[in-house]
């Protein structure tokens, strides 16, 4: 048993669960960018789970969702029933696994009548840093605490940066074709029973987009990617594009415009897009509106016009708010040949406005 149990250095395994007042599908892998506190609990009702949560309350302030976030995992409806537990918003949430998938999944339910309550403390790319005891909350705490204050200041996103992919003629053609066809608010795509749909939720993504349908213009773009970009992404990765998903140009306005932190390829229909590519149109003349890696920390990237950020799909990003002006990007994503076999059997998965 303790062979398989989850030790400092491991990825914390990814999981879907209901959130106490909050998603009944809630993406783990979306917390990503923020220390983690996990307590199994197995239940409030137990004495030393119950002192665990007090550690937490006396605690409270380091939880605000920048810098840190506590889950409290209970496998007891009746933690919930009785008020032993409550979201306090920010940092503090639950996840009610009734069915004891996520405590079987890091090993805290070791088989019937056997839950082993602990922490675990996970940083920003949800990696364990520490496993404690559930009785020693405090030590659990202060690895929380040094690990926030000793988080280097500018640790580096493994993405690709290529200047030089569109000339500054051809960012403005496409900025003029994006103008004189206005844009239409674009969604995001999201598995819901098992299909994979478009949803639209402004909290989660602004924008407006428009497709590319002009042979000429679209062939001119990729006879530029095909020279100037493929060679650097093989080269930096290793993979060869051979295809591309979308032709479409982006608009982020004022106020109006940002795609909160998601990865591009945890539906379906969307498993089989291999590396994403911002080419930013317009990069002077705008605030905000820049590229975020949370697992890799706060610093923000900005391809210069016509430049390009090439980054793995499975990488959490975010656009953030632009504050001034309005932001077009050119937005592909790259496959292969090998993808493309994914990308046609899952075809039936795709939803009615997949
Ligand atoms: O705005 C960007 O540069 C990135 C857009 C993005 O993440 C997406 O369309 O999936
Ligand atoms: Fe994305």
């Amino acid at each position: 048993m303790t062979a398989t149990r989850i030790l400092p250095g491991d990825h914390a395994p990814w999981f879907h669960a209901q959130a106490l007042s909050g998603s009944p599908r809630y993406a783990f892998d979306s917390v990503a960018g923020r220390h983690v506190l996990l307590l199994f609990m197995g239940s409030a009702r137990f004495a030393p789970t119950a002192a665990a949560l007090s550690v937490v309350v006396a605690h409270r302030a380091l939880f605000d969702d920048a810098k840190a976030c506590f889950f409290g995992i209970t496998v007891d409806p009746e933690d919930a029933e009785m008020g032993r537990i409550a979201q306090r918003l920010p940092g503090l949430r639950f996840f009610l696994d009734y069915d004891r998938s996520v405590s079987r999944l890091y090993h805290a339910e070791e088989g019937p009548e056997r839950y082993r309550p602990h922490w675990l403390v996970l940083d920003p790319a949800l990696r364990v840093l520490g496993a404690f005891p559930v009785d020693r909350g405090e030590e659990a705490i202060a690895c929380l605490r040094g690990a926030i204050e000793a988080a280097p200041p500018e640790p580096h996103a493994p993405v690709l940066v290529v200047p030089d992919v569109l000339e500054p003629e051809l960012c403005q053609r496409l900025v003029g074709y994006y103008r004189d066809r206005g844009g239409v608010e674009s969604g995001f795509m999201r598995e819901v029973d098992g299909q994979t749909v478009l949803v639209h939720d402004a909290t989660h993504k602004q924008r407006r987009d428009v497709e590319v349908d002009d042979a000429e213009l679209r062939n001119s773009v990729l006879a530029r990617l095909a020279r100037r970009l493929t060679p650097a992404v093989q080269r930096a990765f290793a993979f060869e594009p051979t295809r591309i998903e979308r032709h479409l140009i982006a608009c982020y306005s004022a106020g109006a415009g940002h795609f909160r932190p998601h990865r591009d390829n945890t539906t379906k229909g969307t498993a089989h897009r291999r590396f994403a590519v911002t080419l930013n149109l317009n990069a002077g003349e705008y605030d905000g509106g820049d590229l975020r890696f949370p697992e890799f920390g706060p610093r923000t990237y900005r391809a210069p016009t016509g430049g390009a950020v090439v980054f793995s799909c499975s990488l959490l990003h975010e656009a953030t708010p632009v504050t001034r002006g309005e932001r077009f990007a050119y937005l592909p994503f790259l496959y292969d040949e090998a993808a493309a076999e994914v990308r046609e059997a899952n075809l039936k998965y795709l939803g009615e406005n997949g």
